[in-house]
């Protein structure tokens, strides 16, 4: 067998292992991330193992054996390069493309270095050394030692700007014994300066018993995830936080993964107020350098938890106790690019390797979650009330095919405007959140609201140039229809609104009400997302209009009204996903009403009100949304029921792709032929996006109960020649 040794993990040489020989002695204390010597060159060296191979990759005499296991090695990066190795496995990716994703990338850039000038001398003698200064007229020296017989410490380049005194000065200082000059290494510290505002806020009963729940198992040494369900405005984030100070004060560190979006000042600020300095965040604003230094501090121990979007899984703490990961139906926890990992599997799996507990948090947990804890895999706890007893906000569906019907063709419902009108009278704020996800493509009705679905995968069409409508999970096709199959009406159309239209429209509508805007264009500039919030939050408007980006957690104590536009939009993306989005988006958005004194409306607008997503959301019931979803996900042999493998290929030579995904869905099938009953093969199809800067792209899908034998699918194609690029994403979180 061979080991596969990165020698030194700077980024440059990360692109080239080294193999060597392991020693039948050494054979089985060797695996992926274990430190170890050996040779190279003529001296020997240290390095991580990533990989374990019975292929060699030079001539046999050319490669050494490994010297030694380098015993105890408690290095983090080695727990690090094992998570990396394990992403590799279960994932697809080469072994660079995760080590990149779990190391930091390193930046040359050194630390700020503050020098500190410091009075060592007894005050008597520096007193009397000041006289001698002054009377021989050396007058910098006597200026900067009035100053430390006052101040004791100060730093140098206080010292030199402000008493403008020479280096000479500071040296000679020194050589008289006076003083002492010391170096003192500064990290970049994102969030240095804030104001604390300490507060103890009385966990509730409700919280208290969640909270004991998992200390219970903590404290038995019992390693678990945990599922935290609790409606919105439950008080989930005060729970995390009093884990977090369980965990600190048993000398273990903490990792918050929240959605990049929702990291705003004010959540930073929660923790802040309650942790202080050992707190700091990791997100994508941070430079390299600032992230880089985050890594550092984490290593030297100066912070104890760390706030970020998935990428923070990575901080290098020693100790970890326990990986938060609030709102974790999201999809951004997902990544996009190889290795396609999910946060909340990572998580677990580092937190075993390490004995940490996980806690998942929402208040809509994603299908896979609950199934889970359906399953007994994760531990459900739950919070089913508002804290202080606050009410859950009035929904009431409005049906947008009725408006029509009664000549209402606007974006605003007759029952929205009303509400609307009364908000504002009371002075009261609202927010209309226009659901955007899914507008691109599919094709419906106006009139009866059919929407035009694939008859075998329940999905629906996309449209493509030339006035067809394709599936994008198995290639059905059909010409556009001029007129709805279903009712005949000619308003059969893709549908298209964005938020800049509906701010014209209620700003004619209310004159008089001021309004802010917050969608992708609004926020482009680095800090305008935070003072849109800010803006709203201080009462500067009444009404904030957006897409999916101010559904995040926010708190706004004087909103009373939620209107919802499109609310059904995300139930027909071309993606077995979008009922599930539908049911959180809605649930998300009505949950932003009524958190403070005034209770809440919410006001949803759709053209299916009947649907299972639409009203459960409305019910605000979470378990009848879950047990109509789940028996569909088992019907179709979709994830979390069944395991899901997309491969997707892309060549820029159309032809060349077409043949390459037949010949590899025939290999698969072959491949699979003693499993037909545990697996099936779908496609190939184009994927959703056909074509991206003039490459070609095709998907290939597995749907299979034994993750396992997804995994043995990708290592068999890994192994295989190919002329077009292969990638893999195992149980999809949106289109290919
Ligand atoms: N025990 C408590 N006593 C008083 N106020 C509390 C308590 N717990 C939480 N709160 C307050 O209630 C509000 C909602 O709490 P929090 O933001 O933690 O809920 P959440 O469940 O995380 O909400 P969401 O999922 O909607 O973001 C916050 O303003 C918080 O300060
Ligand atoms: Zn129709
Ligand atoms: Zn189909």
């Amino acid at each position: 067998m061979f080991a596969n040794v990165i020698v030194d993990i700077s980024i440059e040489k990360l692109d080239r292992p080294f193999q060597y020989i392991i020693p039948d002695a050494l054979a089985d204390r060797i695996y992926p991330g274990v430190q170890i010597e050996a040779p190279f060159g003529n001296r020997t060296i240290k390095g991580y193992v990533i990989e374990i191979t019975d292929t060699p990759e030079i001539a046999l005499d050319r490669i050494k054996p490994i010297s030694g296991v380098l015993s105890g090695s408690v290095a983090m990066e080695s727990q690090l390069i094992e998570l990396a190795a394990w992403m590799r496995a279960n994932y697809g990716s080469t072994m660079n493309q995760s080590l990149k994703t779990v190391l930091p990338v390193r930046k040359k850039t050194k630390p700020m270095e503050r020098k500190w000038l410091e009075l060592v001398a007894d005050e008597n003698d520096a007193r009397m050394k000041l006289a001698i200064y002054e009377s021989g007229r050396s007058t910098a020296k006597a200026r900067l030692l009035r100053e430390l017989i006052v101040q004791k410490r100060i730093e140098q380049s206080l010292v030199t700007a402000k008493l403008n005194i020479s280096g000479a000065t500071i040296k000679s200082l020194e050589k008289d014994g006076m003083i002492a000059v010391s170096t003192e290494k500064q990290y970049r510290n994102p969030i240095a300066n804030l104001e604390q505002n300490k507060r103890n806020l009385q966990l509730n009963p409700n919280q208290k018993r969640v909270v004991d729940a998992v200390l219970a198992n903590v404290d038995a040494g019992i390693q678990k995830t945990y599922l935290l369900k609790g409606v919105t405005g439950s008080g989930k984030t005060e729970v995390y936080m009093e884990l977090i100070a369980h965990a600190i004060e048993k000398g273990q560190q903490a990792i918050v993964l929240i959605p990049e979006i929702a990291l705003t000042y004010q959540t930073v600020m929660r923790f802040y107020n309650r942790f202080g300095d050992r707190v700091s965040i990791m997100n994508s604003r941070l430079s390299d350098g600032e992230r880089y230094d985050q890594y550092l501090r984490v290593l030297h121990h100066d912070v104890d938890i760390i706030i970020g979007p998935r990428s923070a899984l990575f901080a290098p703490f020693e100790n970890l106790g326990l990986i938060i990961i609030d709102e974790e139906h999201e999809t951004s926890y997902k990544s996009e690019t190889a290795p396609r990992y999910h946060a909340r599997e990572v998580a677990i799996q580092r937190a075993k390797m390490c004995h940490a507990s996980v806690v998942l948090g929402s208040a809509t947990p994603s299908m896979e979650s609950y199934y889970r804890a359906m399953e007994g895999e994760y531990e459900l706890l739950e919070l089913n009330q508002r804290v202080q007893d606050r009410p859950l906000a009035q929904c009431e569906v409005i049906d947008m095919r009725e408006e029509l019907r009664h000549g209402n063709r606007s974006i605003l419902s007759t029952r929205l405007q009303e509400r609307m009108e009364e908000c504002l009278q009371k002075n009261e704020q609202m927010m209309l959140f226009l659901n955007r996800r899914g507008t691109a493509g599919f094709v419906s009705c106006r009139a009866c609201g059919t929407v035009l679905k694939c008859p075998h995968c329940d999905v629906s069409l996309s449209q493509h140039r030339g006035g067809r409508l394709v599936c994008h999970y198995c290639g059905y096709e059909i010409p556009q229809p001029k007129t709805c199959p279903e009712c005949g009406s000619k308003y059969i159309m893709g549908f298209k609104a964005g938020t800049q239209k509906v701010e014209e429209f209620v700003q004619k509508r209310f004159p008089d009400a001021k309004i802010l805007r917050m969608d992708y264009d609004s926020t482009r500039t680095k800090d305008s997302y935070e003072s849109i919030l800010n803006a709203f939050a201080n009462h500067e408007a009444d009404i904030l209009i957006g897409t999916q980006m101010i559904v995040k957690g926010h708190d706004f104590a004087g909103v009373t009204l939620v209107g919802i536009l499109a609310a059904d939009m995300s139930l027909h993306v071309p993606d077995f996903h979008g009922t599930e989005r539908t049911f959180d988006l809605i649930t998300q958005a009505a949950g932003r009403a009524g958190r403070g004194d005034l209770p809440g409306n919410v006001v949803i607008q759709s053209y299916d009100p009947d649907n299972y997503a639409i009203q459960a959301a409305k019910n605000q019931d979470y378990d009848a949304f879950y047990r109509q979803e789940i028996a569909y996900r088992g019907m179709m042999n979709y994830p979390p029921v069944n395991h899901m493998l997309v491969i997707g290929l892309a060549n820029e030579n159309e032809q060349i792709l077409a043949k390459e995904a037949e010949n590899i869905t025939i290999y698969i099938d072959k491949l699979l032929q003693n499993h037909r009953r545990d697996c099936a093969v779908i496609g190939p199809a184009d994927a959703s996006i056909a074509k991206m800067n003039d490459i070609y792209r095709k998907v290939i899908y597995i749907k299979s109960k034994d993750y396992s034998l997804l995994v043995a699918v990708k290592d068999r194609l890994e192994k295989k020649q190919a002329l077009s690029n292969i990638q893999y994403d195992f149980d999809p979180m949106s289109g290919f």
